[in-house]
């Protein structure tokens, strides 16, 4: 993705990645409720090996429905949290996204890029999604997130900021950003307006 941009200088080895299991157990009271609330996630990326068999992740699309995302067997999901957005404040050409995208799929065999909203507002967003209770059963889901850098501001590079794209956001320490989702119970990125520069 960085490389798309024109970006040669970050080498993201002080950006650490948490490794998390979710194991869900739905009850037959469970179904039709929310097993995971309405969120995006706060790093940068997120790759997700979902459940092959139980249903339930659901994206918000441009038009604000949710729509599944079924079970894909094989299949890896990968999207874009709360730090994209930052980081590439620039607003690329439609090419550039592509040439992003087309990156990921290549690194990742049978990779799918959930990007509704990077299309819909011509930069890097980050996605809305939920989990949804279907069935009374066990669920598993195993996410690799890249969070942010270590010990140092999240920013954007100097690359992708310049006269006709002003900085958007003030430079933050990644965990003070959680905390301020956390404590502001602002869990779809609204937090990031917190932290927007006029
Ligand atoms: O279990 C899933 O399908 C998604 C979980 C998720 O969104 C998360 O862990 O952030
Ligand atoms: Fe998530």
């Amino acid at each position: 993705m960085a490389e798309s941009l024109g970006i040669v200088v970050d080498d993201f080895k002080d950006w650490p990645c948490q490794f998390r299991i979710n194991k869900y157990n739905f009850t037959p009271e469970a179904v039709g409720s929310t097993g995971v609330q309405i969120h995006t996630d706060s790093g940068f990326l997120t790759i997700l090996q979902d459940d092959e068999k139980v249903g339930g992740l659901e994206v918000l699309d441009s038009s604000a429905s949710f729509v599944p995302v079924p079970p894909f067997p094989g299949t890896l999901l990968v999207n874009l949290g709360d730090i994209a957005r930052v980081s590439s404040i620039i607003t690329p050409t439609k090419q550039k996204i592509d040439s992003a995208l087309t990156f990921i799929t290549h690194e990742l065999d049978h990779a799918i890029v959930m990007h509704m909203q990077v299309w819909s507002n011509g930069r890097f967003c980050s996605l809305i999604h939920r989990v949804q209770c279907k069935e009374a059963t066990k669920r598993f889901s195993i996410a690799t997130f890249m969070l942010a850098p270590r010990n140092r501001n999240v920013e954007a590079p100097e690359e992708l900021v310049n006269k006709d794209h002003p900085r958007l956001y003030r430079p933050f320490i990644y965990e003070d950003y959680r905390k301020l989702r956390v404590s502001n119970k602002m869990h779809t990125g609204e937090a990031l307006e917190l932290l927007r520069l006029s």
